[in-house]
């Protein structure tokens, strides 16, 4: 299986200081990735790198079956070939209700006039109910989003992300906050969401990334230090050294 996503020798220096150094390593089409790491381990400038926010020093990444280069790409153009990013923070539309939250988010054709004019069709209502039901937010869809609990937001924000069909999309810390029976249903909502796409979760909580059950990658000094499986990476002296034993 060729990878979705192939970054190979990525560094990134802001004034003088290397945040990324020499990042290797790929992501398939339909995998769930943890990336863990001490702070300033450059988690979050590899995902600005991925989205065109950061232009990197030097290095490639290649994307999708054709191998093209996202650092030609800005971050419009990144956004519009599937990369979606869910910041830790959920930026839900408040006073709008669950579902026009996810109708609005769905793939279309949103020009200026299209939105004014734009009336759902049945085919965007069914699809919205198929997204609120993999979010667990079926009961909610009428709903006020700012009335629903923080986790509920969080959930509604990576329906509003999955109603877009990204082939790839990166988690910031989606467990931050929640409480216990909230962290299990994200991890079930991501697990799912990586049987059809790639889903990269950043995450510090380990609880939450062994329900994650997916290769795991740590970051340290802006490069990979070890993959595999949770157990096999939590074992390695150096990631006990750099970030575990802390
Ligand atoms: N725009 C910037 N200018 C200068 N330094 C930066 C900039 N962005 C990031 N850095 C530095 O690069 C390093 C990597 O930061 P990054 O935020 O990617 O780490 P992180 O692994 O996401 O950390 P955390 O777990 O704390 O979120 C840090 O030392 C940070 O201070």
């Amino acid at each position: 299986m060729s990878a979705l996503l192939e970054v190979s020798g990525v560094s990134v220096t802001f004034d003088g200081f290397r945040a990324i150094n020499n990042l290797s390593f790929e992501i398939g089409p339909a995998e769930l990735r943890a990336i863990i790491g001490p702070n300033g381990a450059g988690k979050t400038t590899f995902m600005d790198i991925v989205t065109g926010k950061t232009k990197p020093d030097e290095g490639r990444i290649l994307w999708g079956e054709l191998g093209r280069s996202l650092l030609k790409m800005n971050e419009a153009q990144i956004a519009r070939e599937g990369i979606g990013r869910k910041f830790q923070k959920p930026t839900v539309f408040e006073d709008q209700s669950v579902q026009e939250n996810l109708l609005m988010a769905l793939k279309k054709d949103r020009g200026p006039f299209r939105v004014l004019f734009w009336k759902p069709a049945g085919e965007d209502l069914d699809r919205v109910a198929d997204l609120a039901e993999e979010i667990g937010l079926a009961e909610e869809l009428t709903r006020k989003s700012g009335e629903l609990s923080h986790g509920q937001k969080q959930w509604l924000e990576i329906g509003m992300l999955l109603a877009q069909e990204p082939r790839l999309l990166l988690v910031d810390e989606p467990a931050a906050g929640m409480t216990p029976a909230e962290r299990e249903h994200t991890t079930e909502i991501l697990v799912e969401a990586a049987r059809t796409r790639a889903v990269v979760v950043v995450e510090h909580d380990m609880e939450f990334i062994r329900r994650l059950d997916c290769r795991v990658t740590v970051l340290h000094e802006g490069s990979v230090l070890a993959e595999g499986s949770l157990d096999h990476v939590t074992a390695d002296q150096q990631v006990i050294d750099v970030y575990l034993g802390r």
